[in-house]
């Protein structure tokens, strides 16, 4: 059988890194980088492809990041790429806290990962997103938000059901499918202009 194809995520976040080998570790030998790259402000587009460009002048080579952001309806989609901030700041209850005026309780997890061959080329943008509701903290506390998050169609919250479940309906799992379509056709195209040859 061929080798897997090699694939380097940067990423300053060990439970991102874990989400990715599981998702990814069948089909790519996932090589990681452990930076916090530094962010823009702006669109979580244009925070994911500025931290790309970034991760590829680092590694001198291709390889991909991701954002994650978490938006509330009642507030047209805020903290959205600045929920690492306000998680850090305020907490889980602080969070849930900052939605107890409204009716609306109505959250997108959404996470956008930019892929580039190596420094100088543009990167390329794969969405993923899930609607739910934010809730009381329930579960472990390990990863980010988790806890306050519940996808729509399930009763539980992204840390109390199982991690298989989460990884076969998350935002991230969205995105990764994406992009491992997109490098599948890369490599098969690849193959057979080597073929042609
Ligand atoms: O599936 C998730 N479930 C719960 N929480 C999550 C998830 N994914 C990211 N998170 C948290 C981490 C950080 O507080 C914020 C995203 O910020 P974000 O800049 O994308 O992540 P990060 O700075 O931790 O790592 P990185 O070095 O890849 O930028 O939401
Ligand atoms: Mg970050």
């Amino acid at each position: 059988m061929a080798d897997k194809q090699k694939l380097l995520f940067v990423t300053g976040n060990k439970n991102k890194l874990a989400e990715m080998q599981a998702l990814l570790g069948d089909h790519f030998q996932l090589d990681s980088i452990s930076i916090d790259l530094p962010e823009l402000q702006g669109s979580s587009n244009e925070i994911a492809r500025e931290k790309c460009k970034k991760a590829a002048e680092f590694a001198k080579g291709p390889v991909y990041v991701e954002d994650t952001g978490l938006g509330f309806g009642a507030l047209n989609g805020l903290p959205g790429p600045y929920i690492k901030w306000f998680l850090e700041s305020i907490g889980l209850e602080g969070l849930v806290k900052m939605l107890e005026g409204y009716t609306d309780k109505s959250a997108v997890a959404y996470c956008t990962i930019a892929y580039t061959t190596g420094p100088g080329s543009e990167p390329i943008l794969f969405e993923g997103s899930v609607k739910g509701s934010i809730v009381n903290p329930m579960g472990p506390r390990t990863f980010g938000w988790d806890p306050i998050f519940k996808p729509d169609r399930h009763n539980d919250t992204y840390a109390t059901m199982d991690p298989a479940v989460k990884n076969a309906i998350s935002h991230r799992s969205v995105a990764v499918l994406k992009l491992r379509q997109y490098l599948e056709k890369e490599l098969e195209l690849r193959r057979s202009l080597a073929v042609m040859e």
